[in-house]
């Protein structure tokens, strides 16, 4: 049986880089555990703290107010023709909402190019604090899909390949509190394309996680805490036996204040292809190989028609 301590029915899991040396027991528990939670709920929170932790949240989210308070021109710029990399705000259906995505966010380039379209005189603290954030959440990814390639005996050459072809995209959120008559609905309810996604907030509550019950249970944050979560690519990855995570932003504390969010997407350059070791006689095949962009493109496709499950409507077999 299970120890670990539950927030709200998320189970919590301590990733602090200095408990954590590969093959320890200590390893092999929480390598364990990070299974089990995203194999019962797509997701789990992680803490992650170091010594850095709250500066780098308070950057963060100070960086986020501060691209958000660009002029929606600047902010609205094209600066990537692949699907679902521009910006996204001033929309009937999520008046609330506005998200913005920097590409290859934990690399120098891409925290610079980016930072360079948004303030062509520069903005060196929006690029540091960027980088730095964007560090410690891919290092959560890697480190999530280390454990679980290592609990399903996948061969070494899958993670290796991982780390050296994703491409990280890491989105700023905003979504503005309602006004007493306007709808609460942030965002409605969905699950991420990515492999695996990890989200981070500033004070205001409103991400909500639905459990395999079909209960929505509202996930809570710390300055170095974070939200991981199975995207459609995980689920199809492991054949099912990761859901991929149903989860919506509701705003409840009306006429309060602003909720600035931030999410780290992975996407597979190249074929995805589910591992033998996640197919047996009871559990074959359930996925063709695929293409993590193509499947991206195919949901843009589809914008009022959307299947009710897009990755088996797109590679299922
Ligand atoms: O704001 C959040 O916490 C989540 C945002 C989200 O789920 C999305 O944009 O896909
Ligand atoms: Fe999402």
């Amino acid at each position: 049986m299970s120890t670990q301590p539950i927030n709200n029915g998320i189970p919590v899991i301590d990733l602090s880089p200095n408990n954590l040396e590969p093959g320890t027991p200590t390893w092999v528990r929480t390598r364990e555990d990070v299974r089990r939670a995203m194999e019962e709920l797509g997701c789990f929170q992680a803490i992650y703290d170091t010594k850095a932790a709250e500066e780098i949240h308070i950057d963060i989210l100070a960086a986020a107010e501060e691209l958000f308070n660009l002029p929606v021109e600047t902010k609205s710029q094209k600066l990537s023709d692949k699907p679902y990399f521009g910006y996204f705000g001033q929309h009937p259906s999520f008046p609330l909402y506005e998200s913005l995505p920097v590409d290859h966010p934990a690399t120098v380039e891409g925290s610079r190019g980016f930072t360079d379209a948004m303030w062509p005189a520069g903005n060196l603290k929006f690029c540091q604090s960027n980088l730095a954030f964007s560090k410690v959440v891919v290092e959560i990814d890697q480190l999530a899909m280390k454990m679980l390639t290592e609990s399903y005996r996948i061969k070494d050459s899958f993670y290796d390949e991982y780390v050296k072809s994703t491409n990280y995209v890491l989105r700023y959120f905003k979504y503005k509190a309602p006004k007493e008559d306007e709808d609460n609905m942030g965002l409605a309810s969905h699950t991420d394309k990515s492999m695996v996604s990890v989200l981070h907030q500033n004070h205001v509550n409103g991400l909500q996680i639905r459990t395999k019950y079909g209960v929505w249970v509202d996930a809570d944050f710390s300055p170095s805490s974070f939200i991981v979560m199975a995207g459609d690519a995980l689920m199809a990855w492991s054949n099912d036996k990761i859901p991929s995570c149903f989860h919506r932003v509701i705003m409840k504390e009306t006429g309060r204040e602003t909720r600035y969010s931030l999410g780290l997407g992975s996407i597979v350059k190249g074929t995805l292809q589910t591992p033998q070791e996640m197919c047996d006689e009871s559990r074959p095949l359930l996925y063709k190989p695929f293409d993590q962009f193509e499947y991206l493109r195919f949901y843009e496709s589809k914008p009022d028609h959307k299947p009710e499950c897009p990755i088996k409507a797109y590679c299922g077999i």
